[in-house]
């Protein structure tokens, strides 16, 4: 019988020491660095010599003194700010972790440009329109930002702005400067009793509407996926888009620029407005359109606008906009006090710490979000996961591509009550790295799999029982492929393996419709036999001979004296000749040697 390897089908090289990514980071959890943790086309030597040593985080705009400290203890930091679009490619590849703020275009360039390196983006601030995440996300590159530093200096700005336009204040502040005494020509308008309608109802927009209700204004606010009891809880009225623009005094922007909100003030729209209608944008400059607004300007539809975010940023000096004598200006201040620098720089600076770490981020923009105690309850379980994915894959044979995957989970537990999403990545991550040279983690990990045509449905089986543990076994199926140990077929015709966590070690328990029962640790071997005495016996003395150590034995058969499957794990793998010599024994049916 000639030895069959792991090397799967489609013949592309396995390179198991790159594999074992826990002993390659110095993490504290070996969870952090099986999600997060990189797997390099270098040589595992350098690998390990360059985490060993510090991390590099570039801080391309400028960052609160605290976080740079925060960063200091772990990183070696390079401030280099300005950079132009070629400098920030040409210097990212020397880099694992970028902070940026608005100022810093994260392209699909830079990430290209970093071979491979950096780990995370954060973002420091909210807005993460400037960072390509789609890039970013097939690079496998963690983004994070910092939602809730910047949100009440944001506010306090879009509140500055409504009154300030409201009584001409930055107008008026310029004419007597330039030696003008205009009180008739800067007579303003009261706030109290007129509508605002904040568009937009997260965390600034909802800081603002709850001033603006200080102010007497009657708030009204439009945003599709707000909860109505949160509008409620401080006396708003959610509406529809067209009533919050036709019915507003004062319109306030909240919301975040995405496709659907690009250009969402446009000749259209204002022409649905008030005639007289004053426009504050705090958010960005991209959901106006701003030749329209010049437009709406002169034709006095928009009696006033006052504007903290531009499409272009700094916009021309020309800008007919920024040159009106109805709009009022600031430089993109809103998260500009001291207070909110410093809190958003501590936060990014502990977002990206922990994601170096390999620890998952709560501000996470691109990967789930899984909370400590979730996580920890997985970690046996994902590695389980990580390894099921690995052996089923390798059993594949016969160029047969693997299309479909099923994965089941048995637990006691409700289907609510496991999160299966970083167990269906890390399952992802062990079909694809060995059949390929993509690193895979929790953030590409869905993104991957579908690049590559691979579908991956997952079911539930509930199982009675008090569901202390999250998971009793997890089973992967491949579907429409042939197998190159024909015993891990199941009855339905899939190649099937399953396994458990015993005593917080992974194991697997059946191959095929063999019960089985070995730990996944070092290799495997898989042997079908005819079930006779002295078996066990004879393998144990050849990879011995070899000075191959077996930590584990298992057999399992359909019936005494018929056909068994034997597992063994073996910590060192066994050369050629080794397992030419098992192949030899007469008795041995098929097998299969696979690195885990
Ligand atoms: N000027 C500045 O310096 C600052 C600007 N910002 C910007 O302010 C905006 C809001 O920030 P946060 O409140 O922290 O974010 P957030 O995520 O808490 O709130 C955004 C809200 O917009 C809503 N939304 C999404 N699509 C919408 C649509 N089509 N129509 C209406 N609402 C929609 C969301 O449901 C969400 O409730 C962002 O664009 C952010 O970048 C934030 C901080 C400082
Ligand atoms: O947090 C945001 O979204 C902001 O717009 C703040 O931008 P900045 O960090 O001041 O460049």
């Amino acid at each position: 019988m000639a030895a069959t390897t792991g090397t799967p089908t489609s013949g592309l090289n396995v390179k198991p020491s790159q594999l074992s990514l826990s002993s390659k980071l110095h993490m504290p959890q070996q969870l952090s660095a099986i999600s997060l943790g990189r797997r390099s086309a270098r040589p595992q030597v350098t690998i390990r010599a360059a985490l060993d040593a510090k991390p590099t985080v570039l801080v391309a705009e400028k960052l609160g003194e605290a976080g740079l400290e925060l960063l200091k203890d772990f990183a070696n930091i390079d401030c280099s700010y300005n950079l132009t679009p070629e400098e920030l490619c040409t210097k990212i590849s020397l880099c694992d972790a970028l902070i940026v703020r608005s100022g810093t275009k994260v392209s699909r360039e830079v990430f290209e440009s970093s071979g491979g390196r950096l780990k995370v983006v954060g973002r420091a601030g909210v807005g993460i329109d400037n960072v390509d995440l789609a890039a970013a996300t097939e690079h496998g590159c963690l983004v994070v930002n910092a939602p809730t530093a910047n949100t009440i200096a944001a506010a306090e700005h879009g509140i500055a702005l409504l009154t300030a336009m409201a009584r001409n204040v930055a107008q008026a502040d310029a004419s007597l400067k330039a030696g003008k005494w205009q009180r008739n020509k800067y007579v303003g308008v009261s706030l109290v009793g007129k509508t605002l309608a904040v568009m937009g109802f997260g965390k600034v927009g909802s800081e603002v509407a709850r001033r603006a209700k200080g102010l007497g204004m009657h708030v009204i606010a439009h945003d599709p996926y707000a909860p109505v009891d949160r509008a409620h809880a401080i006396g708003v009225h959610l509406v529809g888009f067209e009533e919050a623009i036709a019915t507003a005094d004062f319109i306030s922007l909240h919301m975040p620029l995405t496709p659907a909100t690009a250009k969402v003030l446009n000749d259209d729209t204002f022409a649905k407005m008030k005639k007289g209608v004053r426009i504050v944008n705090v958010a960005r400059g991209g959901v106006i359109d701003e030749d329209a607004l010049v437009r709406a300007l002169d034709a006095g539809i928009v009696a006033q606008a006052a504007l903290d975010v531009f499409t272009e940023e700094p916009p021309p000096k020309d800008s007919k906009l920024v040159q009106h004598e109805n709009v009022t200006v600031t430089p993109h201040l809103g998260a500009s006090t001291m207070e909110a620098q410093e809190g958003v720089a501590i936060e990014i600076a502990e977002a990206v710490v922990g994601a170096l770490r390999g620890e998952l981020a709560a501000t996470a923009v691109n990967a789930p979000m899984v909370p400590a105690e979730v996580l920890n309850e997985l970690k046996p379980f994902v590695l389980l996961a990580e390894k099921l994915g690995r052996l089923a894959v390798q059993l594949v044979g016969g160029g047969s591509g693997v299309k479909n995957v099923k994965v089941t989970y048995a637990s006691a537990r409700a289907p609510d009550d496991l999160d299966t999403r970083l167990l269906r990545a890390m399952i992802t991550k062990g079909l694809i790295e060995p059949i390929s040279d993509v690193f895979v983690n929790l953030v590409n990990a869905d993104f991957t799999a579908r690049q590559r045509g691979l579908r991956i449905t997952e079911e539930r089986v509930v199982l009675d029982g008090s569901p202390e543990r999250p998971l009793e076994h997890i089973q992967v199926q491949i579907a429409n492929v042939e197998s190159k140990f024909a015993s891990a077929m199941s009855d339905s015709g899939e190649i099937r393996v399953e396994g458990k966590v015993k005593d917080g070690i992974p194991h697997l328990t059946k191959v095929g419709s063999f019960e089985v029962d070995v730990s996944l640790e070092g290799s495997i071997l898989l042997c079908r036999q005819v079930d006779q005495p002295g078996m066990v016996g004879s393998v144990a003395s050849i990879l011995g001979e070899e000075n191959v150590n077996v930590n584990f034995m298992s057999v399992g058969r359909i019936a005494p004296r018929k056909h068994a499957v034997m597992a063994i794990g073996v910590d060192e793998q066994p050369s050629k000749e080794t397992l030419k010599k098992i192949g030899d024994i007469p008795a041995i049916e098929e097998f299969v040697f696979l690195k885990l």
